[in-house]
């Protein structure tokens, strides 16, 4: 059994091809699939399961204490908790933007929450969660925070498929539908249009989906393989439309991708606008966000006014004694609270009417401030990592569209097992490649990021030796790296260690996730020789696809306090990111040689192609080799990089 973190990703064996009504009526139980399986993985539907026991498994922090409180945040609280006693928090599984609530920590799971909020921070001995009051009593006992199922994306995928349903006959996407269902050909732009880039460094690759992209009649699909520059050419892509006249909702699956469109787009001085909770916002974008525009509007000036009025007012009725001069104070109060609310409205209209570029997350698409705005075209980047369900939350706003992803990296994070066999983790990126391929799509071809002995291996495995090296980075090497010397650590670009022989073997850990302490000895040993030779700690990652092995190596990793700063994570966890020197366990080594979910194909693509300057790969070959492809992975690694036994490195 694979656990959360290693979710089995091969895809559903949903058709490319189907009705709107055949996928509505498909998704819709999926979905309610998928958000048991995330409730069933908190502790909302385990009264069952002893608080303990949910603490065990991260879903609940218990015996907590507030101990700060702070406001700021656009009108949001901030309140801190740490642990009763002060130390530092037990390992957990929350994260950043997760929904919360607070509770008394003895209070049994039907009992009242104090608060719900969305995780701000998280530190080793505290978290700090933003709520949108402060919780009324209780703050001063002992408290827990539980980590719940986030109902709003649910919710807003359900809504969103009723409305899909209906959008056949009206609606922005009215046009849209029927070609991204395969009943009405793409089209395509006779005219010869022509583009002067913002961004001189466009390659030529990056140039033609640019213009393919603002010829589109309705669908364009932007194929960005590891490292070729998919975001850099999204952006060109808004500011052509920009200055067209278009107006753009541009969304991603994660706020980090929002944010960082956001960013890149800054120095251009586009009038955008970011939705969104302030929570789950990088700082650098804040004021951007709309709360912050709308603060500085006219209109929420005006409001503000009215409020203190209504304040003024309230506290007059409260002393008023005669009744016709009550009523005539609450019907004064009615007209003002109308009137507050409009201007509050109109605040935030104002801004998102203002705005050539609105950008939110797919989630935060079905924000209500959206309603009836409609937009000329809709993008969203990281679209091979989004359900199609959550991208139709988008699509459904405008009549034309960019998607931008690489449908050979990893799909989303699938719950479910049943909802993933039956298909829901199948992307509209995938479906629409296959259904259109070349005719709607562009594929980037050359990359920025790795040395072309490491990009080699995945442009021949994945994209037809189409990917090519850019000259700044085809031959850089990890000792070309200010401070770090040459030496038989830095020297090769791949380096494959075999534990063959090595008496290494997997095992499992409680809860049957795959582990083996000898791979992650080594890994951690050919980590240290890096840092040794000069490498900086934050320059190297460590990736693996199981979560039991993630634990393992963070906890060999604590014992040399130089390898802090190396980062460790799953593939899964690893994906659009990069490191100068990556080190890869493969972990599986067995007698009968199983090679489990390594055997997924797009999950080694992304585990290779994160590194810039070496990729070393730790491994089992005779394990590992027993699947084809991984074969044709191990004997690339032995014919073009240094081979190594892990005996030779002390482990012990
Ligand atoms: N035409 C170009 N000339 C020089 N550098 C470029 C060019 N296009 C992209 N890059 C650089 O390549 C790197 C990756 O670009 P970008 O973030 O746009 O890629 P991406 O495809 O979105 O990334 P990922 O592979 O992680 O999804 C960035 O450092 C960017 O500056």
């Amino acid at each position: 059994m694979e656990k959360v973190g290693e979710k089995s990703s091969r895809p559903g064996t949903r058709p490319s091809f189907m009705t709107v009504d055949q996928f509505v009526s498909l998704m819709s139980p999926l979905i309610d699939l998928e958000k048991e399986a995330e409730i069933l993985a908190s502790i909302g539907s385990s009264s069952s399961k002893s608080l303990d026991v949910a603490q065990k498994k991260g879903s609940v922090l218990l015996n907590l204490k507030c101990t700060d409180v702070q406001t700021g945040l656009m009108g949001k609280v901030l309140l801190e908790f740490q642990s009763n006693k002060g130390d530092l928090l037990p390992a957990h599984k929350f994260s950043n933007h997760d929904v919360v609530i607070v509770k008394p920590n003895k209070a049994d799971s039907s009992s009242p929450l104090l608060g719900q909020g969305v995780v701000y921070r998280l530190k080793d001995s505290s978290i700090i969660v933003a709520f949108d009051d402060i919780p009324e009593d209780g703050l001063n006992g002992s408290l827990r925070l539980e980590k719940v199922a986030n109902e709003v994306t649910y919710r807003s995928m359900k809504d969103t498929l009723i409305q899909l349903s209906k959008g056949i006959q009206k609606g922005p996407a009215a046009d849209l539908i029927p070609v991204l269902f395969g009943e009405k050909p793409p089209a395509v732009s006779k005219k010869a249009i022509q583009f002067s880039p913002f961004n001189k460094n466009l390659d030529h690759s990056q140039r033609d989906a640019v213009l393919k992209s603002i010829s589109c009649g309705d669908v364009f699909l932007l194929h960005g393989p590891p490292g070729t520059g998919k975001t850099t050419t999204v952006i060109e892509i808004i500011l052509q439309e920009v200055k067209r006249g278009s107006k753009i909702l541009a969304c991603a699956a994660s706020n980090i991708a929002v944010d960082n469109m956001v960013e890149r787009l800054f120095p251009f001085r586009v009038k955008l606008v970011r939705l969104g909770h302030p929570a789950r916002l990088l700082p650098q974008v804040l004021e951007s966000a709309l709360d912050a525009q709308v603060l500085r509007g006219d209109n929420s000036a005006l409001a503000n006014d009215i409020r203190k009025e209504i304040k003024v007012l309230s506290g007059k009725l409260l002393k008023a004694k005669d009744r016709n001069a009550k009523r005539d104070i609450k019907k004064e109060l009615r007209a003002l609270t109308r009137e507050e609310r409009k201007r509050q409205q109109l605040a935030i209209t104002d801004v998102i009417k203002s705005a050539d570029v609105v950008l939110t997350t797919l989630t935060g698409a079905f924000s209500r401030k959206l309603e009836g705005c409609a937009f000329d075209l809709v993008i969203i980047d990281e679209a091979a990592q989004a359900l199609e369900v959550a991208c139709w939350i988008a699509l459904l706003k405008g009549p034309r569209c960019v998607l931008a992803g690489d449908h050979l990296q990893l799909p989303p994070t699938i719950q479910s097992v049943e909802a993933e066999k039956k298909g829901l983790g199948k992307t509209l990126f995938e479906r629409l490649a296959s259904l259109y391929g070349d005719e709607v799509m562009s594929m980037l071809t050359v990359q920025y990021r790795m040395h072309e002995l490491v990009m080699n291996w995945s442009s021949k495995e994945f994209y037809n030796n189409k990917v090519e090296a850019h000259s700044s980075v085809a031959g850089h090497m990890l000792y070309d790296l200010e401070g770090v010397k040459k030496s038989s650590a830095t020297t090769p670009t791949l380096l494959l260690i075999d534990t063959t022989g090595c008496d290494i073997d997997e095992k499992k850990d409680e809860e049957e996730s795959t582990m083996n302490e000898g791979e992650a000895a080594v890994t951690i040993a050919h980590a240290k020789q890096l840092i040794e030779c000069g490498v900086k700690a934050n320059n190297i990652g460590i990736i693996t696809p199981y979560a039991a092995q993630v634990t393992l190596l963070k906890m060999t990793r604590s014992k040399t306090n130089i390898l802090k700063d190396v980062e460790i994570s799953t593939v899964d966890g690893f994906q659009g990111r990069e490191k100068e020197a990556i080190i890869i366990s493969m972990v599986r080594s067995n007698s009968k040689k199983e090679v489990g979910f390594l055997s997924d194909h797009r999950r080694m693509n992304v585990a290779v192609t994160r590194a810039r300057r070496q990729c070393c790969l730790v491994c089992d070959s005779e394990t590992v080799s027993n699947d084809k492809f991984l074969k044709r992975l191990v004997e690339y690694f032995e014919e073009h990089g240094e081979y190594l036994s892990a005996s030779q490195y002390d482990i012990n």
